[in-house]
């Protein structure tokens, strides 16, 4: 078991990088704390197998480094490294049966054979395979190799971290719950850093603690479920995380009436704080944009002249909530009705919490709560800037 650590690590597949497009990786410090479970999650092509295979080796970084409890490990070869890695697709040696497939990582390090037999029997009886082992693997279905594959990554004791890249992709989406629900009892049993990744939010939430959430080669936000549910700090975590995700809106800081500055949609004046209306001015932003989600849009029942007058575009019935679209100012934006709640139509009113209307600027939420956990856009850099 290992904390794994990325200090200042970047890559690129070109030769002559020029701008930070060119990396697949941008420059990023991030630490993954020794015993947890984590996803990694992203939509595809952000980068998250680049950075899956440079932490097991597969991969030699263009800058930066990686350390495993804090020793600097990127001179060592993978197999140096005692990172287990479970792939997309199973990997699994088809002649051999299923029990010298999960004992193969074990015999490979010379691990005396009885332990090597409890060993297997016991991930065996874990991952439901007890009754197979002694078939030939060539026979397996796709789901009971990619069992097999994620059972040769459990099976050693001794290795730093399990890496797993979207292991379920091959998985009958009615046995994915139930293997998802199995890697997490093993994470509680086994208390190993696991890194999971995948490009669903349902999947990254049901199996991790933390979740760092990667766009462009970035990771934008590192939180629990919850925290990137409530606050997203950057709008792609807004956008991606949620179903719908974050409704967005561009407002303008600028002098009202009385010439106090104000947060002005239009000629509405959007409720702020003034902490937050200082740290606009501070850091000289006049354009925002702001979020919130369907969730928390209030859909009033009747007339209401502090909210904003819409108009009904339709209304999705999801079972047990219903999703209302409504015209805002020229755009679409989704509010989520609860069960009871009666169905509007037509002219409606809706107004956006001031607590749940987060502020982003150049995509960056503007935390005044929390000012330590702010990113701040200055201390980002690019290797290619
Ligand atoms: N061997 C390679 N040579 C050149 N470019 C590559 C290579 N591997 C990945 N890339 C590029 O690097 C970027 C990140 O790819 P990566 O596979 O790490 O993303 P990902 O998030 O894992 O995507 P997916 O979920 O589709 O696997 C992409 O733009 C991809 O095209």
């Amino acid at each position: 078991m290992a904390s794994i650590t990325l200090n200042a690590l970047a890559h690129t597949y070109t030769d002559n990088p020029t701008k930070p497009e060119d990396y697949a990786i941008r420059e990023m410090s991030h630490v993954w704390e020794q015993g947890g479970a984590f996803a990694l999650l992203g939509p595809s092509g952000c980068g998250k197998s680049t950075l899956l295979n440079i932490i097991s080796g597969l991969l030699e970084p263009s800058h930066g480094e990686v350390l495993f409890d804090g020793k600097r490990v990127n001179e060592l070869k993978p197999e140096e490294r005692n990172i287990a890695q479970v792939f997309q697709f199973p990997v699994v040696y088809d002649t051999m049966t299923v029990f010298d497939n999960l004992a193969f990582p074990l015999r490979n390090i010379g691990v005396p054979e009885y332990k090597v037999k409890s060993k297997v029997y016991e991930v065996a009886e874990i991952l439901e395979l007890s009754d197979q082992l002694k078939r030939k693997a060539k026979g397996l279905s796709a789901d009971q190799k990619q069992k097999v594959s994620m059972g040769r990554g459990l099976v050693r004791d001794d290795v730093s971290a399990i890496l797993f890249d979207e292991p379920l992709t091959v998985i009958d989406p009615q046995l994915k719950w139930k293997l998802r629900r199995k890697l997490k009892q093993i994470h509680e049993q086994f208390n190993i850093t696991m890194v999971y990744v995948t490009h669903d939010q349902l999947e990254a939430s049901t199996f991790a603690d933390k979740i760092a959430v990667m766009y462009n080669g970035k990771i934008v936000q590192f939180g629990t479920p919850r925290e990137l549910f409530e606050k997203p700090a950057h709008t792609f975590v807004g956008y991606f995380i949620g179903s719908p995700g974050m409704n967005f809106f561009e407002a303008e800081l600028k002098a009202k009436d009385d010439q106090k500055e104000a947060l002005m949609f239009g000629e509405h004046e959007i409720a702020t704080s003034d902490a937050m209306l200082a740290r606009l001015k501070a850091m000289g932003a006049s354009k925002v944009t702001l979020g919130i989600r369907p969730e928390f849009v209030h859909v009033w029942d009747g007339k209401n002249n502090d909210a904003f007058s819409v108009e009904v575009d339709y209304v999705e019935d999801l079972g047990t909530y219903k999703i209302l679209s409504f015209l805002f100012h020229g755009q679409i934006m989704k509010a989520r009705l609860s069960e009871d709640q009666k169905v509007p139509s037509g002219q409606i009113y809706v107004s956006f919490p001031e607590q749940w209307t987060k502020v982003y600027v150049d995509d960056y939420l503007v935390d005044v709560d929390d000012q330590a956990n702010t990113v701040d856009k200055n201390k980002e850099t690019d290797h290619a800037n």
